[in-house]
């Protein structure tokens, strides 16, 4: 969790000429605000919750991502503004504060000259603002203080450890901070959807450590009605303290997505803001509108905004299921699903975004989303509601049990002994997170059957595959499940390659080379329909793509004799039904 704030109020700033107005000025004093930025002031815990699903215990086996990165997004925008405005004030320039609709801290403080006596305030008070993320996990904010930070995310270092040209940090340890001190951000535990205990002890902590007014943020994705809860806690803790303070609830659930998480959160579709207090809302809008346009904020009362989150996610993860399941069809039939997925996708009502079918959608949110779904809509005696979003989660875990049939199938119904080589272990590509990663299931029925299974993955150690293997009950004999160092060394002498992850890398590799050491025939399963099978079958692949029938090489010859494909495609159980 994040709480950003001011050491102290500046006595300069703001004052009520400044152009945020009355209105803001009186926030100011009732809440005691004490960040100020661009014209916008707020204070803030953030409410985050960890992970876990539905049907889990609670687990936080990640930091924050999504609220850390959040806040060193802006941690990083306020010391742009701030080192511009030093280098402003160097020059003897003229510029004033940036209006809140423009997204470009540097371009908005050059395009408006102004007088300069409110660069020296606006500078003054930005070199104090600061962002303190806390995680009561000690490894975890130790590798955020280290050079080795324990997330992977295209651009995220660079946030963290940007350098100014005199080779300091521009940002951490100057304006942003991580710490196991909770109280400092006052912080927030995880829970399921049944389950508020954490919610409750946040509040609670939140009560206790809570010095002034606050208002309080879900960033978390949480069941529809715990902002009710967490209100519910603090002001009855609040009272038997005997204290006056007000907690202004707010939901501001998180959209961004891994591996894509500093684009999405420096140019965010929306951010959404739910809250009952409309006064409240408009100071996190403003927070916001630091580098987000204002007409993408936005607002909505509570329950909606809670509610949004979890059916963002349905929806997106039942476009997948819907894709992967017409792929079964379309390898039965002779349709090619990509094909499908663009002639459907082209129709404006559709879109061709979310189309692309896979082993299965992974990833900590989606199915865990899609599973509070299905509780909440059973809580309020809507079975058919909650039977048709269940129906998304199990044709997810038929996929990938479908894929894997298909593989041991092939491999002429036993996999025993036999070296498989598991290109991609994450559960999408540009990360190293493999919570729900469909490579699990996928190993785990290869492992069961016999094989041995070597991983190769860009990001992905194999020591969080154990955690995740082991989170999920599944047991794994250390001699079936090895991960390589390289392509090569888990392709050399394998019967098969798996993709399942869709690293650009492996578009790039010399596939004639890792055939050359492979045991023939040798077979690659593309998990992902990422790589051009007519090549493949061309350097003497047995291709099998998803959604796709008999694939031909660049010459249009069948790639397997007629009396293999017609040998039938049912499914093995291998221990597991659909
Ligand atoms: N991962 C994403 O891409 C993403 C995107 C949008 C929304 N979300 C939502 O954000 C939330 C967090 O996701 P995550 O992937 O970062 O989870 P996570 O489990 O990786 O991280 C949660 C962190 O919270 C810490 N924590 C738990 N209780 C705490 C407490 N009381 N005080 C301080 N720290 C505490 C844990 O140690 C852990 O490091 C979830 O609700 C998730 O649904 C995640
Ligand atoms: O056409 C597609 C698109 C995605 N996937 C898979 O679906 C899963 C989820 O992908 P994605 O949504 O891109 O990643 P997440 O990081 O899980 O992001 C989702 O979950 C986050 C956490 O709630 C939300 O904030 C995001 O908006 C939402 O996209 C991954 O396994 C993808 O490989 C497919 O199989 N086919």
């Amino acid at each position: 969790m994040a709480i950003c704030g001011h050491k102290d109020i500046p006595p300069s700033c703001p004052s009520k000429d400044e152009p945020m107005g009355e209105k803001i000025f009186a926030q100011f004093l009732e809440l005691d605000v004490s960040f100020i930025a661009g014209g916008t002031k707020y204070e803030f815990a953030a409410c985050l919750q960890g992970e876990s699903n539905h049907n889990h215990l609670p687990c936080g086996h990640d930091l924050l991502r999504a609220t850390s990165v959040l806040f060193a997004q802006l941690a990083f925008w306020l010391d742009k503004a701030r080192r511009f405005v030093e280098a402003a004030i160097s020059h003897g320039g003229a510029c004033k504060a940036r209006s809140a609709t423009e997204q470009d801290g540097l371009r908005g403080w050059e395009e408006n000259p102004g007088k300069s006596i409110r660069i020296r305030q606006q500078s003054k008070i930005l070199e104090e603002d600061f962002v303190v993320i806390v995680d009561m996990n000690e490894d975890r904010i130790k590798r955020w203080n280290s050079d080795e930070l324990p997330i992977y995310e295209p651009g995220l270092m660079e946030v963290v450890k940007a350098l100014l040209a005199d080779g300091k940090q521009a940002c951490r340890g100057k304006n942003l901070f991580f710490s196991t001190d909770v109280k400092k951000g006052i912080g927030v535990g995880k829970g399921r959807a049944a389950d508020l205990r954490f919610i409750e002890s946040v509040g609670r902590t939140i009560a206790q450590y809570a010095n002034r007014s606050k208002i309080v943020i879900e960033k978390s994705t949480v069941p529809i009605k715990t902002a009710e809860a967490i209100a519910r806690v603090l002001s009855a803790n609040e009272a038997a303290a005997g204290g006056s303070k007000n907690f202004w609830i707010l939901s501001n659930p998180e959209f961004l997505a891994e591996g894509t998480a500093m684009k999405d959160l420096d140019a965010p579709d929306r951010v959404l803001i739910g809250g009952q207090d409309q006064d409240a809302i408009q100071v996190l809008a403003d927070v916001y509108a630091n580098w987000v346009p204002r007409d993408r904020i936005l607002t909505t009362n509570l329950w909606s905004s809670e509610l949004s989150k979890l059916v963002a996610n349905a929806m997106l993860a039942q476009r997948v299921s819907s894709i992967n399941s017409i792929s079964r069809l379309c390898e039965r039939t002779g349709a090619d699903v990509k094909e499908v997925a663009r002639a459907i996708g082209t129709d404006s009502r559709i879109g061709p975004k979310f189309l692309n079918a896979s082993v299965g959608f992974g990833g900590s949110c989606f199915q865990k989303d899609i599973l509070n779904l299905v509780y909440i809509c059973q809580q309020f005696g809507l079975e058919e509601c909650a039977a048709y979003w269940q129906q998304v989660v199990d044709m997810n875990d038929y996929q990938k049990i479908a894929f894997t049939s298909k593989i041991i199938q092939s491999l002429f119904n036993t996999v025993t002994k036999k070296k498989i080589a598991v290109l991609g272990f994450a559960f999408k590509k540009d990360t190293g997170d493999v919570r729900e990663t469909p490579a699990l299931m996928v190993c785990d029925m290869l492992m069961k059957d016999g094989a041995i299974v070597h991983v190769y993955d860009p990001k992905v150690v194999i020591e969080d595959a154990l955690t995740e293997f082991k989170y999920h009950d599944l047991e794994v004999n250390k001699n079936q499940l090895i991960f390589s160092k390289s392509p090569q060394e888990a392709c050399d002498g394998a019967h098969a390659i798996v993709v399942v992850t869709e690293w650009d890398e492996f578009k790039t590799y010399d596939y004639k080379s890792l055939y050359d050491k492979m045991m023939k025939p040798a077979f690659l399963f593309d998990g992902r329909n990422m790589l051009d099978h007519a090549a493949l079958v061309d350097i003497g692949f047995e291709v099998h793509a998803l959604g796709k029938g008999q694939i031909k090489s660049s010459g249009g010859q069948s790639q397997i004799p007629d009396f293999v494909t017609r040998a039938g495609s049912g499914l093995l159980s291998g221990g597991y039904s659909p």
